[in-house]
């Protein structure tokens, strides 16, 4: 097994620009390593370039230049193994409606010129939860269905590398739960390693052990994502009171704000500022505290800070 699934270095894409558009410069010297076995989260607002990353992955899109490993195959040299080592999940719902489940999975199969003595459509089927509409026409299935289904048909050739484009955006939270048990348990039980852009953050951090931050074509960060998340030292400490305060806190570096429910939410920072120091002013302010609780900064807040125009 290779250490990195991917290496990618100085990848630059530039889309072509017709008669009256101008060319875009979409990825502008990408240097990324995503390790085997982690599930890898890209994230970027709109527009950053990630589909463009995958898809130059995946062999969709054709780089400008730089130089893209794939399970430790140059995308150049060796242009069949490497598309052999990773599989697509596709954003669009885009499945040939005359086709059934099984049949769809079959000449997927095909196309990647796997022997039918190596095919495990029913197992695929099963994975996905769609044995019992094996046989349906694919435009009789509802969206989460569709969705399943191409999850199944990016698995076909046993690829080690699985990419997930959007997989659960506008999809519910029952069809989530599923699509996340069973990319966790390819990545568990068989090391398959899952690079995936989502807009939903605390997907991101509940799933990624690492993440990468693009920005208009450009990579703004890549850590651990309990690394981005210390990244943020600012910190909230929520005070019930036990009886309605007569004065507010009041201390360098702390701010109050007094909430609907009668909590008082003191924010701070964690590096300039002790708890010990807001509850002493706390107590200073003659105030009882019944409960306290602190809130953390959560991804989006690191993702904010990133991708903040200068
Ligand atoms: N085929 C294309 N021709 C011209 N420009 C393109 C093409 N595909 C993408 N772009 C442009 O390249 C930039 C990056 O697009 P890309 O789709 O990779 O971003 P993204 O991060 O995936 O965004 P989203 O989250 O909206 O899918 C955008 O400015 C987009 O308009």
């Amino acid at each position: 097994m290779t250490q990195n699934a991917i290496e990618i270095r100085d990848l630059q894409k530039t889309y072509g620009g017709g008669r009256k558009e101008p060319a875009k410069h979409a990825l502008k010297g990408i240097d990324l390593d995503i390790p085997a076995g982690s599930i890898f989260g890209l994230l970027g607002p709109n527009g950053a370039g990630k589909s463009t990353m995958i898809n130059i992955m995946a062999g969709l899109v054709t780089k400008s230049s730089g130089n893209v490993k794939i399970w430790g195959f140059d995308q150049d040299s060796n242009p069949r193994q490497s598309r052999a080592a990773i599989g697509v999940m596709p954003q669009e719902l885009n499945l040939d409606p005359f086709f059934t489940p099984r049949g769809a999975l079959e000449v997927q199969a095909g196309l990647y010129g796997v022997p039918k003595s190596q095919r495990y459509s029913d197992e695929i089927l099963e994975m996905v939860g769609l044995t019992d509409k094996a046989e349906a026409y694919a435009r009789t299935l509802s969206g989460g269905m569709r969705r399943r289904l191409l999850l199944g048909k990016a698995l076909v050739h046993r690829p080690q590398i699985l990419v997930l484009d959007e997989p659960t955006a506008g999809v519910d939270i029952e069809l989530r739960q599923m699509l996340w048990s069973n990319i966790r348990k390819l990545n568990n039980d068989h090391g398959t390693t899952i690079i995936l852009t989502t807009h939903y953050l605390e997907e991101a951090e509940e799933m990624c052990d690492e993440i990468a931050i693009i920005n208009q074509g450009t990579l703004v960060t890549r850590d651990s994502t309990a690394n981005l998340l210390g990244q943020i030292d600012a910190k909230t400490m929520v005070i019930d009171p036990a009886s309605p305060p007569t004065q507010l806190p009041q201390a360098q570096g702390i701010s109050v704000e007094r909430r609907s429910d009668g909590t008082l939410a003191l924010s701070y920072h964690a590096q300039e500022t002790s708890a010990e120091q807001v509850l002493e002013a706390v107590h200073a302010a003659g105030i009882l505290i019944r409960d306290v609780k602190t809130e953390q900064a959560d991804l989006e807040d690191v993702f904010l800070k990133l991708t903040a125009k200068p």
